[in-house]
């Protein structure tokens, strides 16, 4: 297959046989290192043979253009002094910072005489023999290497080289254009017969485009998003910032369970505003009956940074009245220490159904259907325990290569969570983290992967779950 530019240059090559890869440029209009290569491909095709040539140019150095323009300096000087003589000092003056120069090869070429400060000129004007060779120069035209030498020491020329490329054709060619498409104009004019037509390489892979697409993590957040939706789950949102009362108290766990303590849960400064008075009542009476201590309403205006997004689950058990099935995604906040499998901060799904007559078998299949469509086909649920929920289990997921893995708590919410807040139906909850669940579905290996910035990455990560 022969490209427009090689097409050319064969079409030159098969008048005149042998042309300088530079001729080849000028008479193209194609920059000289294209034809270089372009040469180069020919040869590899097996048209023509190649002769590198190296050749050296000398080029004025810009004092030589100078030169060339005004005169060399000892010129200037004997024309300045036009016969007659002057003190140093007086020449110096007329000829400024070229003085030095002008004076030292005056004397070294006998130009002048110097006598108690004067200098004496032998010629009334003078033209350097270098004068003509920096004209020759300026043509490109052959000097002397001797005289070369000379004008590179003055610094008026340099050489630089050039290479350049003798190219013989080797082979003759068919050298019509080649075309992809043939057109109904070219096929009524006959015009077809100049151009061969290009062969379709049914092998070639097609251009790789790097379209922009989702982070992944975000997009496997995206389509969780989309299952609980699609189940006619409604979704809503909380703050990280959250009063304990609503992380806790709400939910059951009492005000010295462990997982308030300082080490376990971010305090963030300042109180929050407790609900109206008759929930805090409910929520104090519940805690005193069952957990018997004081229960202290200071402990649970702290703020924290929600440990659950559970915390959600309990607000929208103070606001909706009636059958509910809501769900949250979001990030929930644990002191850790970091590591492959630990970050301080991470997602988890949490959601709720508030359901007349709403079952606890009636909750498995709801888990079972929500895992189905997150790509876990396969569950199991074992006992588990849970301040804020009876029967509790936890939910084990199969992973193919991994085996049973745990992925979710969830059961039906206690009446002690359920009445205070006014909901007088049963009502299931179910909470799972989403970091460790896209790990293993995705095989990132590091939790920190999933956050990563990395752009290589990010584009080799794709998500084809479900
Ligand atoms: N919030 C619990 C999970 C859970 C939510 C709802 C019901 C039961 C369990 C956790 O973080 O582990």
């Amino acid at each position: 297959m022969i490209s427009e530019n090689e097409a050319k240059i064969l079409g030159l090559l098969s008048s005149k046989k042998v042309l300088k890869a530079s001729e080849i440029s000028e008479y193209l209009g194609i920059p000289l290192s294209s034809v270089f290569s372009l040469a180069n491909l020919l040869k590899e095709k097996g048209y023509v043979s190649i002769k590198e040539e190296e050749n050296k140019l000398l080029e004025l150095t810009d004092e030589g253009k100078l030169r060339l323009k005004n005169g060399l300096p000892e010129d200037v000087l004997i024309s300045k002094l036009n016969g007659s003589s002057v003190k140093i000092s007086e020449a110096k003056e007329i000829l400024g910072k070229d003085f030095n120069i002008a004076l030292s090869w005056a004397k070294r070429k006998n130009l002048v005489q110097i006598s108690n400060d004067m200098i004496i000129p032998k010629y009334t004007s003078y033209t350097s023999p270098e004068f003509e060779y920096l004209r020759k120069v300026s043509l490109g035209e052959k000097i002397d290497t001797v005289i070369t030498k000379e004008l590179e020491r003055r610094g008026l020329v340099r050489e630089i080289r050039s290479k350049d490329m003798e190219i013989s054709l080797i082979k003759d060619v068919d050298v019509r254009q080649s075309i992809t498409f043939l057109t109904p104009e070219l096929i009524a004019s006959g015009d077809w017969k100049n151009y061969t037509l290009k062969e379709y390489n049914v092998a070639a892979f097609p251009p790789f485009i790097q379209l922009g697409k989702l982070h992944f993590f975000r997009e496997f957040l995206e389509r969780v998003k989309d299952a609980m939706v699609s189940l006619g789950f409604e979704e809503v949102r909380g703050n990280f910032v959250e009063m304990e009362f609503y992380n806790f108290d709400m939910l059951f766990q009492a005000q010295d369970h462990p997982a308030r303590e300082i080490h376990d849960s971010f305090q963030v400064e300042g109180k929050g505003k407790l609900p109206k008075d008759e929930l805090v009542k409910n929520v104090r009476e519940v805690h005193e009956k069952w957990w018997r201590y004081e229960w202290n309403q200071d402990i649970s205006k702290r703020l924290v940074l929600r440990s659950q997004t559970t915390a959600v689950t309990a607000r929208q058990l103070t606001i909706r009245r009636g059958e509910t099935k809501v769900f949250t995604i979001g990030k929930v906040f644990r002191p850790d220490a970091i590591d492959a499998t630990h970050l301080i901060e991470f997602h988890q799904l949490d959601g709720l159904i508030i359901e007349k007559d709403f079952s606890f078998v009636d909750l498995l299949s709801i888990l079972k259907e929500i895992f189905f469509r997150i790509g876990i086909k396969e569950v199991k649920f074992k006992p588990g325990y849970f301040p804020f929920t009876e029967p509790s289990v936890e939910i084990y997921g199969y992973i193919n290569g991994l085996g049973w893995v745990e992925m979710a708590g969830s059961g039906l919410l206690r009446p002690e969570v359920t009445e205070p807040a006014g909901v007088n139906m049963p009502a299931g909850a179910w909470g799972l983290g989403l970091d460790r669940l896209a790990m293993l579905m995705m095989s990132v290996n590091d939790i920190r992967n999933l956050y990563s910035d990395d752009i290589e990455y990010l584009r080799e990560r794709r998500i084809d779950l479900w």
